[in-house]
């Protein structure tokens, strides 16, 4: 499991913990962009304790997309047929792992979902739901991803789905990255399937989303979606006059 990390020093020995008691098979791959509260030496020590844990240590903050993309790389070099993501801080619940694993026998991507029915979420502000419904109805409106829960960080994916995709070209840093990739895992008529999972917000440290995430995902959401109408409506005329 690659699992992010910035400023989760109050989270991370739990979370990996309660992960390798879950998933006793499962290595972890912490990835860490030089958290100023000191979440990377933390990391260390378990990785020093416990050769299942790994660290990769990042320079700067350069954002959640970034940070996967990185780890990505590791575990494929690394050989690993299973991928998954997962947060540090608690919202993932390493207990419900063995549900997405068994969904991935006839999946080549499952994301743990919070709003197929038997989803649900668990102290999270209103104001967090509507922006995560909200984003996800955009999502679907203008990309015709047929997912409710495509902004979701909890999934496995295969390794070929991730050799298939073409992750050298992913330029989403931000939160946008997980929309981004359900897109390519689809438009590569690869199968998606969502498990319901019950999301349970953090009650140590603080969410790094920001403005500067949620313009970012508008934006990019916002152009894919013109650049796919626009395709179509190039496709429909050339097939139009190559007719008459
Ligand atoms: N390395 C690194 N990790 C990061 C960065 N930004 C965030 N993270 C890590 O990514 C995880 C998710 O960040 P949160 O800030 O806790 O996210 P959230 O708002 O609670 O969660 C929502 O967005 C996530 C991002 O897709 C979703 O994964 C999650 O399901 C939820 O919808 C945490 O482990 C956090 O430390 C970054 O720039 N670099």
């Amino acid at each position: 499991m690659v699992v992010p990390t910035y400023d989760e020093a109050l989270n991370l020995a739990w979370i990996v913990e309660r992960l390798r008691r879950a998933q006793p098979d499962f290595d972890v791959l912490v990835v860490d962009d030089d958290s100023p509260d000191g979440t990377g030496r933390i990391a260390d020590e378990l990785a020093a304790a416990d050769p299942h844990v790994s660290v990769l240590h990042r320079t700067a903050k350069g954002g959640l997309g970034a940070a996967y993309l990185h780890g990505f790389a590791h575990a494929l070099d690394a050989g690993y047929d299973v991928i998954g993501e997962m947060d540090a801080d608690g919202s993932h619940q390493p207990e419900q792992l063995d549900r997405l694993y068994a969904a991935l026998a006839d999946a080549d991507l499952v994301i743990g979902s919070r709003w197929v029915p038997g989803g649900s979420v668990v102290n999270w502000p209103r104001r967090r739901e509507l922006l995560s419904r909200g984003g996800n109805l955009y999502v679907r409106l203008l990309l015709g991803v047929r997912v409710r829960d495509a902004t979701a960080g909890f999934r496995l994916f295969r390794r070929t789905t991730l050799e298939k995709i073409d992750l050298a070209t992913v330029r989403s840093t931000g939160y946008v990255f997980q929309t981004d990739l359900v897109a390519r895992t689809l438009n590569a008529g690869l199968t998606v399937r969502e498990v319901p999972i019950e999301f349970v917000e953090r009650v140590r440290g603080d969410s790094k989303m920001s403005g500067a995430v949620a313009t970012e995902s508008l934006k990019r959401i916002t152009e894919w979606g013109l650049r796919e109408r626009s395709r179509r409506v190039r496709a429909a005329l050339g097939s139009g006059r190559g007719r008459r």
